[in-house]
């Protein structure tokens, strides 16, 4: 059940979900057990960046830890504070920050701005979340000081996420050796925007999912989850959960990535689960390759993030779920 306390700040359709359990039970095979024993993911330092060690990580994995990333401390527990806070406010106060460049939204946004094209409860994502487009953030004016200080912290936050991104990048098109016609793709920091959600406690289901499981679009996407957990990723027929390390950022190649490399690195499959005791907070940032820059490669037929990204959007209206990039393979039917 929803904590009393705080159930205004919830959508509505939370509450009501809330309150009448068997509505939500998903068809999202939840039976698979998922190993809580922590899991060896590999560890990237980006103080002394082992290109060998990168592009295992990249190639076996798809995703990895990364350590000394000159995130200080005290930002990052800021930061979650204040995501506390933010998600603690009313339900419409959360509303109103959408005529600000930052968006609200909840459930599944891709098939329901507003709710209403959901199939029952089925597949609904039990989460909501906060879009903040990074080039955007300076446009955000607020009267309230904790919200002008919350701006200055993703703002701080933002340019770290840039340079740790770029970094990564540079390295791994290093790592892959990539030939001219390839490498032409590159990241735009400029497209990088940051996703804050909250996936409130779930006591009264057994089986549900925060964030049905899939693969990110992005070239990378970097998670800084809080201490709940409930990030699962799909290695080797199983889903293993990423038990939070504090100061640690979690790094996932996305599916321009895995493009970009011939599918030498993977798109690491992943989902997360809904603490029953207590709501969960991240903080992630995506980036993509600059708008008009072809991805090139020998599996793939030669396409922009633009057509990957509408290809996305009308699958999952039409289908309710997304492809990706088996929909661009050579051998793809048209
Ligand atoms: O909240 C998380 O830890 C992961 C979120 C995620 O996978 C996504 O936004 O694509
Ligand atoms: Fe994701």
């Amino acid at each position: 059940m929803l904590e009393m306390s705080n159930l205004e700040s919830y959508p509505p359709l939370f509450r009501h979900l809330s309150a009448s359990p068997d509505e939500l039970t998903t068809n999202n095979s939840m039976e698979d057990s998922s190993s809580s024993s922590s899991v060896p993911i590999p560890v990237v330092d980006l103080q002394c960046l082992s290109l060998e060690k990168l592009g295992e990580a990249c190639k076996e994995w798809g995703v990895f830890r990364l350590v000394n990333h000159g995130i200080p401390p005290s930002l990052l527990s800021k930061l979650e504070e204040h995501v506390r806070m933010l998600f603690s406010l009313s339900f419409e106060s959360k509303q109103a920050l959408q005529t600000n460049p930052l968006s609200y939204f909840w459930g599944t946004p891709v098939l329901t701005p507003s709710g209403a094209a959901l199939r029952g409860a089925l597949n609904m994502n039990w989460l909501e979340g906060i879009n903040v487009p990074l080039t955007q953030l300076p446009l955000f004016q607020t009267e309230d000081p904790r919200l002008e200080d919350f701006r200055h912290f993703l703002e701080e936050y933002g340019r770290h996420l840039s340079r740790i991104a770029t970094t990564l990048f540079e390295a791994m098109v290093k790592n892959l050796n990539l030939c001219p016609k390839q490498s032409e793709c590159s990241l735009d920091e400029s497209t990088g925007f940051i996703r804050l959600y909250r996936y409130p406690s779930r006591s009264s289901v057994n089986k549900s999912l925060g964030m049905m499981e899939h693969t990110d679009s992005s070239l990378l996407s970097i998670v800084n989850q809080d201490q709940v957990g409930g990030l699962e990723i799909f290695k080797d027929n199983q889903w293993l959960l990423v038990n939070p390390i504090s100061d640690t950022l979690l790094v996932h190649i996305g599916d321009m990535m895995q493009a970009i490399s011939d599918d030498q690195y993977m798109s690491v499959k992943h989902r997360v689960r809904v603490n029953k005791q207590e709501e969960r907070v991240s903080v992630c940032y995506f980036v993509f390759p600059e708008k008009g820059n072809v991805v090139h490669s020998s599996k793939y037929k030669p396409f922009t993030y633009t057509e990957f990204q509408q290809q996305v959007l009308n699958d999952t209206k039409t289908l309710g779920y997304k492809v990706g990039l088996q929909r661009f393979k050579l051998d793809a039917p048209v």
